[in-house]
């Protein structure tokens, strides 16, 4: 039984291809309203835990479940409708496009006008367009972009780019956002600016689930932290916890010395 602060329950998911087993019995939950991190040397298995959850692979064994509800079998985008957003370890964004166009892309799954709306463009059509701008820059504020909304997104800098992505991924209204690894290729100051950013989505009531390398970003941010290697997890607690955990540490000083 899920108590009813658990938004996503992993129980005992296995995954192979093939012969190579990249995940063992690997069970956590994320709790809602927090900050929960998955973190593992590389190749252990975060990113493939975030293509299950999100429907691009199904497992091999094992239940996923969000909001108690199974996940397994359904197409992305249903997952999508479900409440689960994600971005990706390389940046997702159209260039070309305006910011504005970009976070209205996120929310074609929540306009509620069909193909006739649009060919005859209704008055309900008009009205669906103009609640979507309006959400689409109150999403742009909460990121301190709605400024920048007519600018092109190719014309952001990276740090921008990556919070116009967390916009984007708001818009598809989810309840739990995974964030694979945010702050990969940003140097300090604009990690000390994505950290503020996601404790003010955990402010406003979302969920956040996230695959990170760097240390100090995850135990400063996490309430919470699963740790895998091998594809097993090998601890889970609170950030004091897993930094003290023998196997922890032996897991990551091993793959250390492997590499030196
Ligand atoms: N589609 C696939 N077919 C075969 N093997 C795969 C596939 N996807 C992932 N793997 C393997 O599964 C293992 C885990 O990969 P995964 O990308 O989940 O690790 P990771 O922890 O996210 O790594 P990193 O931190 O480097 O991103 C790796 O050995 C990888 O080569």
């Amino acid at each position: 039984m899920n108590t009813p602060q658990t938004l996503l329950s992993i129980r005992n998911v296995g995954k192979h291809f093939g012969g190579l087993h990249v995940l063992q019995d690997v069970s956590f939950e994320v709790p809602a309203g927090g900050i929960y991190g998955l973190i593992g040397p590389n190749g252990a298995g975060k990113t493939t835990v975030f293509n299950l959850v999100t429907g691009l692979l199904a497992p091999s064994s094992g239940t996923i479940e969000f909001q108690g509800e199974s996940l397994v079998g359904l197409p992305p985008h249903q997952i999508t409708h479900r409440g689960i957003a994600r971005t990706f370890q390389n940046i997702r964004i159209f260039k070309e496009m305006s910011l504005l166009e970009n976070v209205m892309i996120g929310m074609h799954e929540h306009l509620k006008y069909g193909a006739g709306g649009i060919f005859f463009n209704s008055s309900a059509c008009r009205a669906a367009e103009k609640r979507a701008r309006e959400r689409a820059f109150e999403l742009l504020s909460w990121l301190g972009l709605e400024h920048k909304a007519a600018m092109l997104a190719d014309n952001l800098s990276y740090g921008d780019q990556r919070k116009l992505e967390f916009a984007r991924a708001l818009a598809t209204e989810p309840k739990l956002l995974l964030l694979d690894e945010p702050v990969a290729g940003m140097n300090p100051s604009e990690k000390t600016l994505l950290m503020e950013e996601i404790i003010n989505i955990r402010n406003r009531g979302y969920g956040v689930f996230m695959i990170e390398h760097d240390m100090r970003f995850v135990m400063g941010l996490c309430d919470r932290i699963a740790v895998l290697n091998f594809g097993r997890i090998i601890a889970e607690g609170s950030p004091d916890e897993v930094r003290n955990n023998q196997e922890v540490i032996e897991a990551y000083l091993g793959r250390e010395e492997e590499a030196a």
